[in-house]
């Protein structure tokens, strides 16, 4: 377990690109995350917000500089860094006739730490109610997830990555499918992981529902960094609408 150091995330001069492309996304980005940092990505559509997420989770190919998760080079430690991780991928719908019931699709949060072909454990199935409850889906539990509502959806794949109780959790646009009440929420979940030491990264557009308290704001733009500074999440939508103008 990687318990020595506070900086948990680690991207130094990082260039990555997408597979057979020519020209890489994201360019010279250097960047610190520190354990139970609670970080949220901005910048316009295109900028390489979605992009930085796969980075940091070892899915994409690094040309130059190196991304160190937990101590460990994410190029080579990638299985061993994910495990730890969730990432909660942007706008995914289940195809309607999706048979696997809510519990199943969060039970999918363990196999990562079980092995495919194991049978879940007790721990395992604990895992899967506290994450359930956690997010408020008790009453839907037994119901195929394909009957669910997008933002329903939406919920059981939070509570899937946080089945696997990681130590890391990236997000993109969790709050699409959501309304106010329910972005208010999931936000208020995600500072409870964060304050316990789950350090949270996510990508939004939307800065309604934010954490009552100091939040990292780290701003993209044409695959740099523009921005990286702490702010008050009552702060994050301003620094960002003032940012659009600029640029
Ligand atoms: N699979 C891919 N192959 C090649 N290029 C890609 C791929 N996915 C994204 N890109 C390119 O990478 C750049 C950054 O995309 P990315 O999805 O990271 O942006 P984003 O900031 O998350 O945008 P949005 O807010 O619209 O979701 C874009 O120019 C996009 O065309």
């Amino acid at each position: 377990m990687y318990e020595h150091s506070n900086t948990q995330i680690e991207l130094s001069g990082v260039y990555t690109a997408y597979m057979g492309a020519e020209y890489p996304v994201i360019r010279d980005l250097s960047l610190e995350i520190n354990r139970g940092d609670f970080v949220i990505v901005g910048g316009p559509n295109g900028a390489g917000k979605t992009t930085l997420l796969e980075t940091i989770n070892g899915m994409l190919h690094i040309t130059h500089g190196s991304v160190k998760i937990f101590g460990m080079d994410v190029s080579t430690k990638g299985i061993e860094i994910r495990k730890k991780t969730g990432y909660v991928i942007q706008s995914f719908a289940f195809d309607p006739l999706t048979p696997f019931t809510v519990k199943n699709v969060v039970m999918i949060g363990r196999y990562g730490l079980l092995g495919c072909f194991n049978k879940p454990r007790e721990e395992d199935y604990k895992a899967v109610e506290e994450s359930i409850k956690m997010l408020g889906l008790e009453d839907m539990a037994d119901k195929p997830i394909g009957t669910l509502s997008g933002g329903q959806q939406q919920k059981v794949l939070i509570a899937q990555n946080l089945a696997k109780k990681p130590d890391i959790l990236l997000l993109d646009e969790p709050f699409s499918n959501l309304d106010l009440c329910t972005r208010e929420f999931v936000s208020d979940v995600l500072n409870d992981i964060s304050s316990k030491g789950c350090t949270v990264i996510m990508v939004s557009h939307a800065f309604d529902a934010l954490p009552d308290k100091d939040l990292r704001i780290v701003v993209m733009d044409d695959g740099s960094l523009k921005l990286n500074e702490t702010c008050h999440g009552s702060k994050v939508e301003n620094i960002i609408r003032n940012m659009s103008a600029v640029t």
